[in-house]
């Protein structure tokens, strides 16, 4: 059986352009960032095989060049989707250079075969070195699936592209135009559509994951604040305080309740008011040390956790969030707390409700304090 290379080359731009097509109308267009990225470098990879396949037939050099220009960008916009789905991934500068490096040595080289299809091959085995890299460094929230697919679908990628880079710039003789029937021209077109294929299936489960792990987010957070919610909170807390008694650590509770907050929205209307528990709620993260739990309580109350804490710390994160506030240019609302501490037996309840009770006599003792429970 011989493989026809223009047979090949005609049914991949269909697989290119099609999968171009279909992702924007499968996934929508209102999608994240990243997802937006990958769609962004579908529809590039389209263009520049568009542009690559028809450029002889009108001989045109820019044409070409911008075919090189286009699949360098698709380099860098799955790089993008990359690093967001990954979180913040090293090579950022490299990646732009190497895109623009690409097709202005394709363009100015032109010319010379052997220069421009060593360069162009290079450049892109670079670029997809450098998604390798970024899909095989640690990403503790990735499933390590989809990456290695994606990874095993790229390195793939990068050899033979080059390989062929080498051929052409080194041994040109034997290396014939891309479009002629040449074992190194088949098997990278050929590996081109599976890697289409399986990276596209990657990357949609990349996707997934990364809509599963927004609705986990906003299942344990107050949309308004960003806090933590009341429930995702007692779950955490209960860890937290179950490893305190364990370790005989201490443990202090603060309850923080802002002044008056009905007055605001009476006075200055909800908006405001809304403002108002966003600006203590900044305050509040602001204040508080890695690992100490900050929710909203519900309404215009909240909670702070801390660990390794006693009454003396508790105190010191109640000054350090008044100073805070005080310091708001816009005026910030008064606050009263009450505050517990963690004893043997303690559930979480329980602790709720004696820096409730030290709230409540901050509050009938004039609001605007910190009160410590017996
Ligand atoms: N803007 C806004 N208001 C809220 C929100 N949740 C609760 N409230 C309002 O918060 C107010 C709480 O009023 P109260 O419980 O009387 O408390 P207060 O006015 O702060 O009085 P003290 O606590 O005694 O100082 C109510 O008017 C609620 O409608 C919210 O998400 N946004």
């Amino acid at each position: 059986m011989t493989l026809d290379i223009q047979t090949i080359l005609v049914v991949l731009l269909a697989n290119v352009i099609g999968t171009a097509v279909a992702l924007p109308v499968l996934m929508g267009w209102r999608v994240s960032r990243a997802a937006r990225a990958f769609q962004g470098a579908a529809v590039a990879q389209a263009v520049g095989w568009t542009a690559f396949l028809v450029a002889p037939r009108i001989g045109d050099r820019w044409v070409s060049t911008l075919s090189m220009a286009c699949l360098a960008a698709s380099f860098v916009l799955l790089w993008t989707a990359l690093d967001t789905w990954l979180g913040k991934r090293r090579g950022h500068r490299l990646m732009l250079a190497l895109a623009v490096a690409v097709p202005a040595g394709y363009g100015l080289g032109f010319a010379s075969y052997p220069f421009r299809v060593g360069w162009s091959n290079a450049g892109f085995a670079l670029q997809l070195a450098l998604l390798c890299f970024a899909l095989a460094s640690p990403a503790p929230h990735a499933s390590r699936r989809w990456r290695g697919l994606v990874l095993l679908c790229l390195l793939a990628l990068a050899v033979v592209t080059l390989w062929r880079g080498v051929l052409g710039a080194f041994f040109t003789e034997a290396y014939p135009f891309y479009r002629a029937t040449h074992p190194v021209n088949v098997a990278a077109a050929l590996l081109y559509h599976v890697a289409l294929a399986l990276s596209t299936i990657g990357f949609l489960v990349a996707w997934r994951e990364e809509a599963e792990r927004e609705l986990r987010v906003q299942a344990s957070t107050d949309g308004l604040t960003g806090l933590l919610n009341r429930q995702a909170f007692a779950g955490r807390a209960g860890d937290v305080i179950a490893a305190a008694q364990r370790y005989r650590e201490p443990l202090a509770l603060l309850m923080i309740d802002i002044d008056h907050f009905k007055r605001i929205n009476d006075t200055r209307g909800h908006a405001a008011g809304d403002e108002a528990l966003r600006t203590v709620a900044r305050a509040l993260k602001a204040s508080a040390r890695r690992g100490d739990l900050v929710s909203r309580h519900g309404g215009e109350e909240f909670c702070v956790l801390m660990t390794h804490a006693g009454m003396a710390e508790a105190a010191a994160f109640d000054r350090r969030l008044r100073e805070r506030l005080a310091r708001e240019p816009d005026g910030a609302p008064g606050l009263s707390a009450g505050a517990a501490t963690l004893l043997p037996d303690d559930t979480l309840d329980q602790l709720v409700h004696r820096a409730d009770q030290a709230l409540y006599r901050a509050k009938a003792e004039g609001r605007g304090r910190l009160v410590h429970a017996a």
